[in-house]
């Protein structure tokens, strides 16, 4: 049985952890950590099977795991992500926005190639990732419009220099546009998706992100256009929200347990 690490203990790390309980991810989770120790504890008392709570994010893969789970920030990446692999762990990242970082991810992928260890990054809160890649060499435009209520931007960077008063916003209100690059920075905690649509296809220049906050949605949704040579794509996700952290959907959760049940079990492999 895989051994997992998981690093951060909210909306999707306890649902991962559950699942891993559950039997539903065929593996044992070891060790966890998070910023906040009650997190971790919280996390612990749901669990049938205890894992151990470490001290600092760095001993989760010095302990003997296979694969380190990453669902608590880009910081975390950033801080992490390198001593993972040289301890010659799998990586699997949620808050993928850290790779747009160029440095990161290029010492993140060389260091892949030099411990032989890969990085998973689930397709997260939406769908679509299989048709980009395949015509990744023929796209000539991609863009993500993503939608979400006010109260699921809440906190963003964008916001500490931004006029726009969130809680004055009584219609859907395009409250950014531009590159997925100034996107992953300006709401590290809102758009991880555009970071994915970037690797996939055109990269984080040219992938055009606008952000629309609608006081009268209980939705997140996530509609993406691409266009190219090969012809067009054009995919709406409408997400439920997870009631734990309205800012992250189910979707993303689902994915992250797929991805981390397939990486446990030995399967027939679906899709590109
Ligand atoms: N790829 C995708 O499609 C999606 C990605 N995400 C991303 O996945 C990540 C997890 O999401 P979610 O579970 O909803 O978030 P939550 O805020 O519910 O949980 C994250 C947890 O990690 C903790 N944390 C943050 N930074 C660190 C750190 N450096 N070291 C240890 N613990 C840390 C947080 O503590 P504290 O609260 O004290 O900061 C919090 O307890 C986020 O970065 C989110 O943006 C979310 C949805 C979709
Ligand atoms: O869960 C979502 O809808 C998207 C999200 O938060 C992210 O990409 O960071």
């Amino acid at each position: 049985m895989k051994r997992i690490g998981l690093l951060g203990c909210g909306a999707i790390g306890t649902q991962i952890a559950l699942a891993i309980d559950s039997g539903r991810i065929p593996g044992t989770l070891t060790h966890v950590y998070d910023a906040s120790k009650e997190k971790a504890s919280e996390l612990v008392s749901k669990l049938n099977s205890k894992p151990e709570i470490v001290e600092n994010s760095h001993l989760l893969s010095s302990h003997s795991v296979n694969i380190i789970v990453e669902a608590a920030s880009q910081d975390a990446v950033k801080d992490v992500g390198l001593s993972v692999l040289q301890n010659k762990r799998d990586l699997m990242i949620m808050s993928v926005g850290a790779l747009l970082d160029e440095s990161i991810y290029d010492i993140l992928s060389d260091a892949c190639d030099h411990f032989k260890k890969t990085i998973y990054l689930p397709s997260g809160a939406i769908a679509g990732l299989d048709g980009i890649k395949s015509v990744k060499d023929e796209l000539e435009s991609v863009s993500i419009t993503t939608t979400k209520h006010p109260r699921s931007l809440k906190g963003a960077k964008f916001f500490e220099t931004s006029q726009i008063d969130l809680n004055a916003i009584s219609s859907p209100t395009k409250i950014f546009e531009g590159s997925a690059k100034e996107a992953v920075s300006l709401f590290p905690a809102n758009i991880n998706v555009a970071a994915l649509l970037s690797l996939s296809g055109i990269g984080s220049e040219k992938t055009i992100v606008k952000i629309i906050a609608d006081p009268n949605t209980d939705k997140n949704t996530h509609h993406i256009e691409a266009a190219g040579k090969f012809g067009k794509m054009d995919f709406t996700i409408e997400n439920f929200p997870d009631s734990n952290n309205p800012k992250t959907s189910r979707l993303a959760i689902l994915s992250a347990i797929e991805t981390l049940r397939k990486y446990c079990s030995d399967d027939i492999q679906i899709g590109t």
